[in-house]
């Protein structure tokens, strides 16, 4: 056991963790057996996006200690709002380091010669005042952080299972179906789309994805999940899932898209979060032995909190301009307003199962560690003031309804979030911060945009 000495910073902790022999031992005998020659140490931008760098496996040693730099900017996608400034580069073009999760290590399966880490983010030690803390903008070490000292706090561990919808579009991927009829699960749909499905599933299950199953929902669309685990493990996974479905489509050369809604009167891409809270191997969210569809106290609690604080957190779940235009098209399982119900599939929050709630915000563009990191924040704000969400299916008519509007675009969005504290305070002061700026830029490039409809609407029209 090695000393530690009192100002031993978060990044010496994690070098000490990856100096342990045995974690090493077992990644360098899989790299050989493997064959791996070259490693990706692989991080996650606020847009959900993996970036890293490549680094030749001979050089595994030195880099597990030293990780990786990388400008700051890149957190933020080397974003350049309207007025020029770089967002989250700081105030110089300082860099910051990325040191990997040995736990985290896997093969590529289209490719045996690479291998990945997903990284944690921290100051250069030579930093002054803050060298070796963590990089107040990571995503990814940000959720592990919060769901640690949310299990410290409430003991218990959130777990999470997301249903990503993609749109695939491609030769011989093209759907078809009756008028006013629509292809949702058809097993000859299924068909065309067998070479998708398939590699997906088996790249899936080589990066530690349990796939559990799939269908096809709505033209091009195809949803396929894997089993729940804790939120930052789902968060992972999510973004695998993605990077596994834009091999694919190279592979197959198809287009795979997660674009929230890809066109009017077709569903959107949703990405569904199933949450449920465990105390130990107690799921505290249902009442054990009761057999109809019930939420247990606990659960009502945490459930009131997800929707007092669901409009606040929409600029997350609905985290681009093209969101909203999922919750407009009413009418295809994309919830319309703040509501909860048993077993109803256009409510903001269905109780799928006993001690499930399934959080239909979320499309498939979403930040995973963002959207945990808020659902931890809104599920305790919900658990100490014992919120209560009321009864199922209430709408905005009823008397005793409490809960805010859901906001209808992103610049909406983007002010309810601003206004709650709760939400806001679920991320870092860092990475609420850059989200608005980020954000808040793309709406004002949006809405200084001249699209195709308003051609349509008025490029040829008389007044
Ligand atoms: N599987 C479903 O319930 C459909 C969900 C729908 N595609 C959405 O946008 O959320």
């Amino acid at each position: 056991m090695t000393t530690r000495s009192l100002n031993t910073t978060a990044l010496d902790s994690h070098r000490e963790q990856n100096a342990d022999r045995d974690a090493v031992d077992t990644v360098r005998k899989r790299i050989t057996e493997a064959g791996v020659e070259y490693l990706y140490y692989q991080s996650v931008t606020l847009g959900g996006r993996a970036v890293g760098k490549v680094v030749p496996a001979v050089h595994l040693l030195r880099n597990l200690e030293r990780g990786v730099q990388m400008h700051r900017a890149v957190v933020a996608d080397f974003q350049t709002d309207r007025s020029g400034t770089l967002l989250g580069g700081g105030e110089r073009a300082a860099e910051f380091t990325a040191l990997p999760d040995l736990d985290t290590f896997a093969v590529l399966p289209w490719d045996t010669g690479v291998g990945r880490f997903f990284c944690r983010l921290y100051e250069p030690a030579h930093r002054p005042e803050c060298g070796g803390e963590p990089f107040a903008a990571d995503v990814r070490g940000h959720l592990i952080r919060r769901h640690r000292e949310f299990t410290e706090h409430t003991g218990l561990v959130l777990r999470s299972g997301c249903e990503p919808e993609t749109t695939w579009t491609g030769p011989g991927l093209e759907a078809s179906h009756r008028p006013d009829a629509s292809p949702a699960y058809r097993i000859e749909m299924l068909e065309r789309n067998r070479p998708v499905y398939q590699k997906v599933i088996t790249y899936g299950r080589a990066l530690g994805l349990d796939m559990i199953e799939g269908d096809y929902e709505d033209p091009g669309q195809l949803e396929l999940n894997w089993m729940y685990d804790r939120a930052e493990l789902t968060a992972d996974r999510l973004i695998t899932f993605r990077q596994i479905c834009r091999q694919v489509a190279r592979e197959l050369g198809v287009t795979a898209s997660f674009m929230p809604k890809p066109a009017i009167g077709v569903m959107g891409n949703g990405c569904h979060h199933n949450l449920s809270l465990w105390r130990g191997t107690e799921n505290v969210l249902a009442d054990p032995g009761r057999r109809e569809l019930h939420l247990s106290g606990t659960g009502r609690h945490a459930l009131g909190g997800i929707l007092a604080h669901a409009a606040g957190a929409m600029a997350v779940m609905g985290s681009t301009v093209n969101s909203y235009k999922r919750y407009w098209d009413a009418g295809l399982f994309a919830p319309g307003r703040i509501d909860w119900g048993m077993d109803d599939k256009t409510c903001t929050v269905r109780l799928s199962a006993n001690g499930r709630l399934e959080f239909k915000l979320p499309d498939a563009m979403v930040n995973p560690y963002l959207s945990h990191a808020v659902l931890l924040a809104v599920i305790s704000d919900g658990l100490e003031n014992r919120i209560d969400p009321g009864p199922p299916q209430a709408t905005a008519e009823d008397p005793g309804f409490r809960f805010p509007a859901l906001p209808m675009n992103l610049g909406e969005a983007l002010t309810a979030f601003g206004d709650d504290a709760v939400v806001r305070g679920g991320l870092t002061e860092e990475i609420a911060a850059l989200h608005l700026a980020c954000k808040s830029d793309e709406w004002a490039r949006f809405c200084a945009a001249v699209t195709d409809w308003e051609h349509m609407m008025y490029a040829e029209d008389t007044p």
